[in-house]
């Protein structure tokens, strides 16, 4: 088992320090990025984009992400692993249970799936097989064709919805989530409303952790960076210097500033 649990980070959020989490799809990476003192790990399926040269990460199959997350839990440190369940891949609940099953038997220590309240079932059933679950809210990727691109969630009258299906999902046991691109005082609200951790990506300061892409925050993203993002190798001098000033930014509240996130 990892050094880092999620009895750390319920620790972390009681007590009001920050950690922060970052993606690796190999074992290298995943090697340098825990001994930075980078809490968890996300093999998420941004590597269909990053790894795989997708313009989404709707084409992610489950083979690949099994054979990523065993990559990088081999070079694992002791952060917690999180692995992404990928498009399609939670379509039912007979399904989910097989999938999450292998992400964890590939070395995952919780599985992280996008969506709403409709989830709640698929929760409490992977919690009472020993699947702990991180529920991914706000932008959730693998809809961008129902979103029609990579916009804001939460702002109006979505916000009332996207609290409410947190608290239903925590409810239901979901161990974490992820918010992306919400507005920063929704956030900070559903951040003070559930007892779990909340990792936040373009969702302001005030979330229990912080998530980036590995490839964003060193620079080599091709195109037009998100705003949410921040290139942390450009005042470092090596890769592992730039992933310790990532941690201590997260740490000591200067990453995100108010640029980074987006108004209500
Ligand atoms: N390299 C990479 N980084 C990521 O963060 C990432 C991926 N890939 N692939 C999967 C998803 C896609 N993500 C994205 C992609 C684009 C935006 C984006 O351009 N957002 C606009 C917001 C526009 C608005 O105001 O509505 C931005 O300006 O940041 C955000 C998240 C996050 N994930
Ligand atoms: C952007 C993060 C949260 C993600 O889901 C991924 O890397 O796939
Ligand atoms: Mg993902």
């Amino acid at each position: 088992m990892a050094n880092i649990t999620l009895t750390t980070l319920n620790k972390m959020k009681a007590s009001g320090e920050k950690f922060s989490v970052l993606t690796a799809y190999d074992a290298t990476f995943s090697h340098v990025v825990s001994k930075a003192g980078i809490e968890a790990i996300l093999v998420g399926d941004s590597l269909g984009m990053v790894l795989q040269g997708h313009d989404s990460t709707l084409p992610v199959t489950m083979d690949t992400m099994i054979y990523h997350t065993e990559c990088v839990s081999r070079g694992n440190q002791g952060a917690l692993l999180i692995a992404d369940m990928p498009f399609m891949s939670f379509a039912s609940p007979e399904m989910t249970l097989i999938n999450a099953g292998k992400l964890m038997a590939a070395g995952a220590n919780v599985v992280k799936l996008e969506g709403g309240s409709w989830l709640k079932e698929t929760v409490q059933q992977l919690s009472r097989n020993g699947v702990p679950c991180c529920i991914h809210l706000g932008l959730t990727p693998q809809s961008v064709n129902v979103f029609g691109g990579y916009k804001v969630q939460g702002r109006g009258d979505a916000a009332a919805q996207l609290l409410a299906d947190a608290e239903q999902l925590a409810e239901a046991g979901a161990a974490l989530f992820v918010l992306e691109c919400v507005p920063t005082p929704l956030a900070k609200e559903i951040t003070k409303r559930v007892n779990v951790p909340v990792i936040g990506i373009g969702a302001g300061p005030d979330t229990d952790g912080q998530v980036l892409v590995l490839h964003d925050m060193l620079g080599i993203t091709p195109g037009k960076p998100a705003r949410f993002v921040k290139n942390f190798l450009a005042e470092a001098d090596s890769i592992p210097a730039a992933i310790e000033a990532f941690s201590h930014a997260v740490k000591s509240g200067t990453y995100p500033a108010e640029e980074h996130g987006f108004k209500e």
